[in-house]
């Protein structure tokens, strides 16, 4: 659905998209992700042809976003970073308004109109006017505008930006229940809304491309150590027995409390341990009160990556 070679982006000197190539497939809903001014504006803008690459091939739909970019347009439902609405329409207006720039008459346009205010749920403020909205529902007026043509790929800039955690979760749901038909390529650097919703992740950071995958490989990938938080009163040297066990790399007395101590277990990635703790703990006699496992969030694999990165001027 969506192809990139070897991208790039400079303005005046300055490289804000830097050799990236990656592809999304039909009926995906792919993370863009990375911290401010990594570039993932920028890449959208380019993909959705409102600017010109320095160089590299994009194509959307099998069209080149440059040479066929009406074509492109018609496959492509976009919703920029703030997107600009007119405050002084109300919603269903603007949603007709907008419809007939996209080619939408009579009937059709009757038919599309109120899909997406039910898909969008929008449609019991129609009659408001957008500049009485507030952002959670300005967003998903943007959102309805930009399924409008029903394009098969849409393209959203943040789409979740300033939203309080009750909007995210309703944006979320509506993107999640878009999947069968449209593919979905959305920015953000909410981490955890990747980790929620998207089949895939690229990650970019100073313009670079620093993984494409799966949420789940990209923790399982991570050098970080899986962390267990034991809390132990027991007899003898508990620490040394903790670290012979297999696959304990280290083992960290975090605090005491009586006769209690508290312990974090560095273990090798992709292992639990659980199990043999509370083996060690019943044959040794000890008491348990705290036995759980943390795995690498998709945040630590951001940081992770990121500090691998060299830094450009
Ligand atoms: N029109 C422009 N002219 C010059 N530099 C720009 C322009 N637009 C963006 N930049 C620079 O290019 C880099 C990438 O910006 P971009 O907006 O693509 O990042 P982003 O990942 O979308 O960040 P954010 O999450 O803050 O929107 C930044 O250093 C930014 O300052």
């Amino acid at each position: 659905m969506i192809s990139v070679q070897d991208l790039t982006k400079q303005y005046a000197g300055r490289m804000a998209v830097d050799h990236i190539s990656f592809e999304v497939q039909p009926g995906e809903i792919v993370g863009f992700l990375g911290p401010n001014g990594a570039g993932k504006s920028t890449t959208m803008r380019v993909l959705t042809g409102f600017m010109p690459p320095t160089s590299g091939q994009v194509t959307v739909n099998g069209f080149d976003v440059f040479r066929q970019s009406l074509e492109v347009r018609r496959s492509i439902g976009y919703m920029p970073e703030m997107a600009p609405l007119y405050t002084d329409m109300k919603v269903k207006e603007y949603l007709r308004f907008r419809g007939e720039l996209k080619g939408l008459r009579g009937r059709d346009m009757r038919r599309r109109v109120g899909e997406v205010m039910d898909l969008c749920s929008v449609a019991d403020v129609r009659r408001r006017l957008i500049g009485n909205l507030s952002k959670g529902y300005r967003q998903r007026v943007a959102l309805a505008d930009a399924l409008l043509h029903e394009p098969p790929l849409l393209i959203l800039d943040e789409p979740t930006s300033g939203l309080d955690p009750i909007q995210i979760r309703q944006v979320r749901e509506l993107l999640a229940s878009l999947r069968p038909k449209h593919t979905i390529l959305l920015s953000t650097h909410i981490l955890q809304e990747v980790e929620q919703i998207c089949d895939r992740v690229i990650m970019i950071h100073h313009g670079r491309l620093l993984a494409n995958d799966t949420p789940a490989n990209l923790t399982k990938k991570l050098r970080a150590l899986t962390q267990v938080f034991v809390e132990v009163n027991g007899e003898g040297d508990v620490a040394a027995a903790l670290e012979s066990l297999p696959t304990v790399r280290k083992v960290i007395e975090d605090s005491r409390d009586g006769s209690w101590t508290h312990y974090t277990l560095r273990v090798e990635p992709g292992n639990d341990v659980r199990e043999a703790v509370m083996n060690l703990a019943a044959s040794k006699n000890w008491k348990l009160r705290e036995l759980h496992r943390q795995l690498p969030s998709l945040e630590d694999v951001f940081v992770e990556l990121a500090a691998s990165e060299p830094v450009k001027s």
